[in-house]
């Protein structure tokens, strides 16, 4: 059964990004300490970033819960199909905000390839990457166990690069390209709902009042094609972690 979704609203962004910060900090850890290993999927996007800063802020803190950053692995939600070096990269910024800060092992890093690579073409990469899981996967899992995935969503209910409307929203597969999205850059590689959704826990990472609007369609569920970040779920919880703008029209819908 899909665990009823946890709402946490935090003052403003900032205390949201150090919230989640430290409840990241915290899943990671009690994750090790069971498995000796923890994994995560990242997002890209503000607030998504700001969480990452905020973690690596707290390993520079003497008295925290210690996370094992040389087994922590790093898989994302979604990536944007463009050369390596550019600022667009989802997974640039992750390492300037926090993997380079805490020393994440180069072999944990599961990067989607840019555009530069070794594949020319999206729908390559993709298909490498459903392979990387696959290998990283118990046997006859498309998946590994993610710890916990996070997630940004757009002003109009995108999530990962699942936007509303796109066959994406409809794509079966763990990985796929995605072209023409209506946000730059418009190609990109995404997981889809069948990857999302297997993970223990779904976080769902959103400040502002643009956003306002697709939260309260989407935090008591939604269809896909309509409202992609309002069909996500952890096989363990669901949360979404809102600022007060973002929280601010929760209830009337
Ligand atoms: O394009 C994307 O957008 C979302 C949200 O980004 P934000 O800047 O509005 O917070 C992000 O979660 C996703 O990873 C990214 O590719």
């Amino acid at each position: 059964m899909t665990p009823v979704p946890d709402v946490v609203v935090e003052p403003d962004a900032d205390r949201l990004a150090r919230a989640v910060g430290e409840a990241l900090v915290a899943r990671l850890a009690a994750a090790q300490a069971v498995h000796g290993t923890a994994s995560v999927v990242l997002t890209g996007g503000g607030i998504g970033i700001a969480v990452l800063e905020q973690v690596a802020a707290l390993a520079e803190e003497p008295v925290r819960e210690r996370v094992d950053w040389t087994a922590v692995d790093v898989w994302w939600g979604d990536e944007r199909f463009v050369p390596a070096d550019s600022d667009e990269r989802n997974e640039r910024g992750a390492r300037r905000a926090l993997l380079d800060r805490v020393g994440v092992p180069e072999e944990r890093i599961h990067a989607m390839p840019p555009s530069d690579g070794r594949f020319a073409e999206p729908e390559d990469a993709a298909d490498w990457y459903t392979g990387q899981l696959a290998a990283a996967a118990d046997p006859g899992r498309s998946c590994p166990r993610f710890d916990v995935l996070l997630l940004g969503i757009g002003p109009e209910g995108h999530t990962a690069s699942i936007f509303p409307g796109s066959p994406a929203a409809r794509d079966e597969r763990p990985v796929f390209a995605v072209h023409d999205c209506p946000k730059p850059p418009p190609t990109r590689i995404s997981l889809g709902f069948s990857a999302i959704n297997s993970a223990e826990e779904v976080w769902l990472v959103v400040s502002g009042e643009g956003k306002a609007d697709a939260v309260a369609r989407g935090v008591g569920g939604a269809d896909p094609d309509e409202l992609p970040a309002g069909a996500v779920h952890g096989t363990r919880a669901t949360r979404w972690l809102l600022d007060e703008a973002a929280a601010s029209r929760l209830g009337s819908r």
